[in-house]
């Protein structure tokens, strides 16, 4: 099928190339011409385990090509996805300014034939019917555009366009850093719609994941398909989102509680976890939830609440154990050396998990944020930030470029992001070479036993 993604963040462009990989006709449109330009050249413009490989193999097979003409694209796709960012207002809600932007555009360049505009966004519940007006609006600016220059485009014609479109949501559940394995091996595809042509088309897209076609198991059944109305898919990804936060905090509190009363949260979650009705998933205390899209899905969705009268306690609730948990660590800190003024702390890991570039609202930024208001040195060492170069606009922080430049002279270390390679450093030499040999794990990542017999006093979460 031909496919237009509008928009190549972490969700466009893997969805994307994971779509030209199963076999479709992809365009990707961006408007930022550096990153269109970086995309021609081979290049992903995001760190994604499996996406550069797959994203120049379908380029070169011809299926995939990259472009800021958002005409070209519109008449290319059979179906158009709009995989725009939706960032959170300082009020919580989503700006949805960017998808404004693309709906219009879209209903700009609308040409003929049978079209289905994909919401893959994260927004707003209601947005589906927005988005429909929008679209509208922009066939309707067209029109008077045309007419201005003496053409001759009729409210029949807008009409008859207008018909000939529907809108799906089709909401995202990828993780950064396994966004490739996720797009082929999903536990679900949701797509809401009251068009059952634009349902049909949407799971003839997706047929080859959905049949396991590209899974790691091909044995597994197919992947199922909810069809829901569009406000229900809306809600079904601001729900999952919600949930799995609030199944973070839930899991930080009771290691805050273990903390006070002796007990050993891992012991605890993988007590809970057997239980098949709780799950051993996203029970991994520590230093909080971060990320492009937990705190601002959260956010929204107590917004949207509130628009319609409603408090969300429960929602408030898991926002505000992680915002004191964002600063567990530093708790943990002036607990081992007392006063902060003065000392020096490296940071092992910046970005928000392992495994990816991003760091839109990290744990790290509150860290480095609150150590440096208390007069502390930090310094930081990341597996990707540190080699990259790419500082994401960090202030207040050293990036050293290897484990042991970062321990030296250290008071303490605390271990941020759990990057798988921080299960092997040589903790015996980098104790050595630290002031105090204290290391504050925020995610209780580590072996407790080997850090210690590496000279390290070892201090967790919840253990
Ligand atoms: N990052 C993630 O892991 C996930 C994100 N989502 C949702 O997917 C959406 C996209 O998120 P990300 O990929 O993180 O976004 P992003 O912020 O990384 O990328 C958005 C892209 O859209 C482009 N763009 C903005 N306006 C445009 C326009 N008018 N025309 C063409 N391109 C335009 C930007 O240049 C940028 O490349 C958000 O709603 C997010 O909540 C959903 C699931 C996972
Ligand atoms: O809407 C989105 O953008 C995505 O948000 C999350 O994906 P992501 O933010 O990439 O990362 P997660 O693996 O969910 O981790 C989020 C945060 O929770 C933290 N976390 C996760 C799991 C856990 O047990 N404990 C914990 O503290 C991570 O360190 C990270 O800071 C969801 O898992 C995806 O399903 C969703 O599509």
């Amino acid at each position: 099928m031909r496919v237009c993604v509008i928009g190549t963040g972490y969700v466009g462009l893997v969805t994307g190339v994971c779509l030209a990989h199963i076999g479709h006709d992809v365009i990707c449109i961006d408007n930022n011409e550096e990153k269109v330009k970086l995309m021609k050249s081979g290049q992903s413009p995001i760190f994604e385990p499996g996406l550069s490989e797959l994203m120049q193999a379908a380029a070169k097979d011809g299926r995939l090509e990259f472009s800021s003409d958002l005409a070209a694209g519109v008449n290319h796709g059979e179906i158009l996805f709009i995989a725009v960012g939706t960032p959170p207002l300082p009020t919580g809600e989503s700006d949805t300014r960017y998808v404004e932007a693309v709906a219009r555009g879209i209903g700009a360049n609308l040409n003929d034939g049978y079209k289905v505009i994909v919401n893959k966004s994260t927004v707003p519940i209601g947005s589906g019917d927005w988005v429909r007006m929008i679209v509208m609006d922009g066939i309707k600016e067209r029109q008077k555009v045309l007419v201005g220059a003496g053409g001759v485009v009729s409210d029949e014609e807008v009409e008859k366009i207008a018909a000939e479109f529907d809108v799906v949501s089709n909401p995202e559940f990828l993780r950064e850093g396994s966004a490739v394995y996720d797009t082929f091996n999903p536990d679900r595809i949701v797509l809401g719609s009251n068009s059952e042509k634009a349902l049909s088309m949407m799971e003839a897209l997706y047929t080859p994941i959905t049949q396991r076609k590209y899974a790691e198991d091909p044995s597994l059944p197919p992947v199922p398909v909810v069809k829901t109305d569009i406000n229900s898919a809306e809600m079904i990804k601001y729900a999952a989102n919600a949930f799995l936060a609030t199944k973070i905090s839930f899991i930080n509190e009771v290691a805050n509680i273990c903390d006070r009363v002796g007990a050993d949260v891992t012991q605890v979650a993988r007590g809970i976890g057997l239980d098949s009705r709780i799950g051993s998933k996203f029970l991994q205390a520590g230093i909080g939830w971060g990320g492009s899209c937990f705190p601002k899905d959260v956010s929204a969705l107590i917004h949207t609440a509130d628009d319609y009268g409603y408090e969300a306690h429960l929602l408030k609730a898991a926002v505000s154990v992680n915002q004191r948990q964002r600063l567990i660590a530093v708790e943990k800190l002036q607990q081992e050396l007392k006063i902060l003024k003065g000392k020096t702390v490296g940071l092992l890991g910046l970005t928000f998990k392992p495994d990816t570039d991003d760091m839109r609202d990290a744990p790290a930024l509150n860290i480095i944020e609150q150590l440096n208001r208390l007069g502390t040195k930090v310094k930081a060492y990341d597996p990707l930030v540190s080699q990259t170069g790419l500082r994401h606009g960090l202030t207040g922080v050293i990036v050293e470029t290897d484990p042991e430049r970062l321990a030296d002279g250290c008071d303490a270390l605390v271990l941020v992001t759990d990057w798988a390679q921080f299960l092997t450093l040589d903790y015996a030499k980098m104790a050595k070479l630290m002031h105090s040999p204290i290391l504050i794990d925020g995610r209780n990542f580590l072996d407790r036993k080997a850090i210690e017999a590496g000279g390290f006093r070892y201090v967790g979460v919840g253990r």
